[in-house]
């Protein structure tokens, strides 16, 4: 089976899913930032603060196209899918499913947060000028789960009848 990317702007839980839909799956999964810490030894936050945006940027690039591509899930940052180069990438050798989740419920999400540097002081309506921004990115995918008031295992099975129906290769 191709990869099944997960996408979507941050705290709509592609970390949290990619690990419960890798485990019903059986496959297993790698989180983009969760490598480039491990890989660089910093934290995503600790990157933005002493190298700033773009060298985070240019390590997302360098680092998806350094995983398995064949029967494994990988879950992305927010804004990976900016970049066209990512986006083609991902297209190409994947499932690219989207999630998205009411910005209200993810301002709710976000602000108890110190993770992310793109949040950290955002108030709604830039968070949502930011999620706009991205929007039509978000849209050059596979197909789109709206996850808003369902559960982590609701939306892995979604995922899953989803996955089933665009004949990606997986059967159960
Ligand atoms: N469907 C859901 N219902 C309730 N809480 C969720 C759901 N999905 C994610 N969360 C919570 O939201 C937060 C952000 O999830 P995370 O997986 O880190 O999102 P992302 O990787 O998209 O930024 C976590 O605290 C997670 O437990
Ligand atoms: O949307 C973004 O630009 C970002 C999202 C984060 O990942 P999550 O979407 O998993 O929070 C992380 O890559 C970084 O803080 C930047
Ligand atoms: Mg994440």
């Amino acid at each position: 089976m191709k990869a099944i990317f997960l996408t979507g702007f941050m705290g709509t839980g592609k970390t949290t899913i990619g690990k419960a839909l890798a485990e019903k799956l059986k496959l297993p999964v790698y989180d983009i930032d969760e490598f480039i810490a491990e890989k660089t030894g910093k934290q995503v936050k600790t990157i933005f603060k002493e190298q700033g945006e773009g060298v985070f940027r240019d390590l997302e690039t360098k680092y998806i196209q350094l995983l398995p591509l064949k029967d494994v899930v990988i879950t992305t940052g927010g804004g990976l899918p900016v970049r066209t180069e990512n986006r083609k990438y991902m297209m190409e050798n994947g499932t690219v499913v989207f999630l998205h989740t009411d910005l209200d419920v993810i301002f709710e999400r976000l602000k108890q947060d110190e993770n992310r540097p793109l949040a950290l002081h955002a108030s709604k309506d830039e968070l949502t000028e930011l999620f706009l921004s991205r929007k039509t990115a978000y849209e050059d995918c596979s197909f789109m789960i709206n996850t808003t008031g369902k559960s982590i295992n609701d939306i892995t099975e979604e995922i899953i009848e989803r996955l089933e129906r665009q004949d990606t290769g997986y059967t159960e």
